[in-house]
């Protein structure tokens, strides 16, 4: 468990303190993938250099597992690493070495594994990541996304029990970050490790994440379950994120509901009544007429979700809106 307690961050710039992350208390829980989505310079990047400790907070505590991390000596700071990996947006791979070489390399540069120990490991990393007939190519022969397959076994070397991903999938095609994210959420799920991973795409978020903090202006302005946030948000800059990644143009919508007749409603439908046959129903018991101004079906995670806006037309409303409401809709009134 990740836990910041009122940590704060600021920079030393010119003799002034540029503040980067305002004091923030929050909690990740062992296991969890945990996303933290904001725009350039919100803070994502600090944060999560905090909780390896290549950036020391100015203030407030780091606790990992029950230990302020914070007061570690250089030693213990050594140890710690060893179980926090990193990947980045740019691999940073070592390009003078071979990829098995790339994924020892942690390994060689902790000391404490035998020769043998990091053959068996760096060949057992090669299969899960699917580049076993990788291992002596050197990365400037690799894609994107085998590179950064490299990087997530090197991550993985130590045997850590926290990844840090820091917009691991920014400078790869979408096919490309599919199957890394693939790759992320399988590790997660056999290995039980926490993930917590920067990006600046709600995409990503909803592909992979339980949980999402939002940032602004080095501030967590929202946190939650990814499916309560993405399907409901609330701070200003949430909405934008989710409209970003759901290709919505305001202004377009705005005129598209403007023509539209009748009440406007937003339905969220979650799990298993996504795919119920729900507004035939609805329509023969209220005799409301509905025609549907926009949609879409698609997963947060694995959990199925489609949301629905539609104008109604005659008929009972309250009718219809009772029984949407019975059936485990959610329903929103936009006009
Ligand atoms: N080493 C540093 N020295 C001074 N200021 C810094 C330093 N690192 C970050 N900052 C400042 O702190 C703020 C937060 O930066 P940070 O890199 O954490 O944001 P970010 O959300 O990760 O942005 P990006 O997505 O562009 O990487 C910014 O205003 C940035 O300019």
């Amino acid at each position: 468990m990740i836990e910041f307690d009122q940590v704060q961050k600021s920079y030393e710039v010119g003799g002034r303190a540029i503040p980067a992350l305002k004091a923030t208390s929050m909690t990740v829980a062992a296991g969890e993938v945990f996303g933290i989505v904001g725009h350039s310079g919100a803070g994502k990047s600090t944060l999560v250099r905090l909780i390896n400790l290549l950036e020391r907070p100015t203030g407030g505590r780091i606790l990992i597992d029950g230990k302020n991390v914070t007061d570690y000596n250089a030693e213990q700071l050594r140890g710690f690493r060893r179980k926090v990996g990193m990947i980045f947006q740019h691999f940073n791979l070592l390009s003078s070495k071979t990829v098995a070489d790339n994924i020892a390399f942690p390994m060689k540069l902790a000391g404490i594994y035998s020769r043998q120990q990091i053959r068996d490991r760096v060949d057992e990393l090669l299969a899960r990541v699917g580049l076993s007939d990788h291992a002596s190519k050197y990365p400037s022969q690799l894609s994107g996304g085998q590179k950064q397959r490299v990087g997530i076994a090197r991550a993985l070397a130590c045997r850590p029990s926290i990844l840090l991903c820091d917009e691991a999938t920014s400078a790869l095609d979408p096919q490309t970050t599919q199957s890394v994210l693939r790759l992320l959420a399988d590790i997660n799920r056999e290995l039980g490790l926490t993930i917590v991973l920067i990006t600046h795409e709600m995409d990503v978020v909803r592909r992979v994440c339980d949980r999402v903090a939002v940032m602004d202006a080095g501030e967590v302005v929202e946190l939650g379950a990814v499916s309560d946030v993405f399907l409901h948000p609330e701070h200003p800059t949430t909405r934008d994120f989710v409209f970003e990644s759901e290709n919505i143009d305001r202004d377009e919508l705005q005129e598209d509901l403007s023509h539209a007749e009748g009440r406007i409603l937003r339905l969220t439908f979650r799990g298993e009544s996504t795919y119920k046959p729900l507004l035939g129903k609805v329509a023969r018991e209220s005799g409301v007429d509905f025609s549907i101004l926009s949609g879409r079906i698609d997963h947060i995670k694995d959990t199925p979700y489609g949301q629905l806006t539609l104008s109604l037309v005659g008929g009972d409303l309250d009718i219809a809106m009772a029984a949407l409401k019975a059936a485990d809709v959610h329903v929103e009134v936009l006009r």
